[in-house]
């Protein structure tokens, strides 16, 4: 299989609480991918391993081919599921910072998401609304052409409408070399974007599987499979 993302053994504790107890997945080139699990399952660790944030880990984690470096970094575009911006930012700051950055950057498709995600042209990135500064962090990462894309809640903020857009924009790289790594608690929104899901508990990888083949098979939709795994005890 061409993997985009190649795990072996990884571990990762903080202090006591083990957040990765033994992660081994492989994560195929041009896909869209659920990481999907209850708060705490480790999502996050993982995203923040896969982006280079958290370098401290146990275990071998390749994304093309290539162990966790500044030589990923250029071809991960990650959304962080918190705003980054500082109070002086202007919009085009940060637009000439990622031009600067990243020299997959397209110009062209930013000034594009930014008129289609009607983000209004205040200097200040602080002057916007919440929701506003979410989609203009989105169309940041949007816009690289970049081999694996990170989305940590990329729709929780924003309105329904928007989120429709959103998702479609993704939708767009569906059939394209790039792979989308997309981590969400809004399972209804997105289950007819996956191609493949993974379901994390307390750390482990539980379930790795092609959508369809999981839906036909237990005959049920993502959501009602999702509430099954991990229902809680009453
Ligand atoms: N900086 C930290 N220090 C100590 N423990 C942490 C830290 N970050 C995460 N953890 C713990 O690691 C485990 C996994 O957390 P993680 O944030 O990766 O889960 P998650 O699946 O992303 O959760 P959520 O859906 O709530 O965002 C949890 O038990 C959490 O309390």
């Amino acid at each position: 299989m061409d993997s985009i993302v190649s795990i072996q053994n990884l571990k990762k504790s903080y202090g006591r609480t083990e957040a990765l107890v033994d992660v081994n997945l492989e994560l195929p080139k041009g896909k869209i991918i659920g990481l999907l699990g209850p708060n705490g399952s480790g999502k996050t660790t993982l995203i923040k391993i896969l982006t280079g944030l958290l370098q401290q880990f146990e275990g071998e984690v390749k994304i093309d081919g290539m162990p966790i470096s500044k030589d990923t970094k250029r071809v991960v575009s990650y959304l962080p599921d918190q705003l980054y911006y500082d109070s002086w930012m202007k919009i085009m700051d940060l637009k000439r910072y990622f031009m600067d950055m990243y020299n997959d950057f397209d110009e062209a498709r930013f000034d594009e998401l930014i008129q289609q995600f009607q983000i209004p042209k205040r200097d200040l990135i602080r002057k916007l609304s919440k929701g506003n500064q979410e989609k203009l962090q989105l169309a940041f990462v949007l816009s690289r052409n970049a081999k694996l894309y990170i989305f940590d809640e990329p729709i929780g903020g924003v309105d329904p409408a928007l989120r429709e857009i959103i998702l479609e924009t993704i939708m767009n790289y569906r059939n394209t070399d790039a792979t989308i790594l997309l981590s969400t608690h809004q399972i209804y929104d997105v289950e007819q974007l996956f191609d493949e899901v993974v379901f994390l508990k307390q750390g482990h990888v539980m379930l790795h599987q092609n959508l369809d083949e999981l839906i036909a098979e237990k005959n049920k939709s993502l959501l009602e499979i999702f509430k099954e795994v991990f229902k809680y005890a009453r």
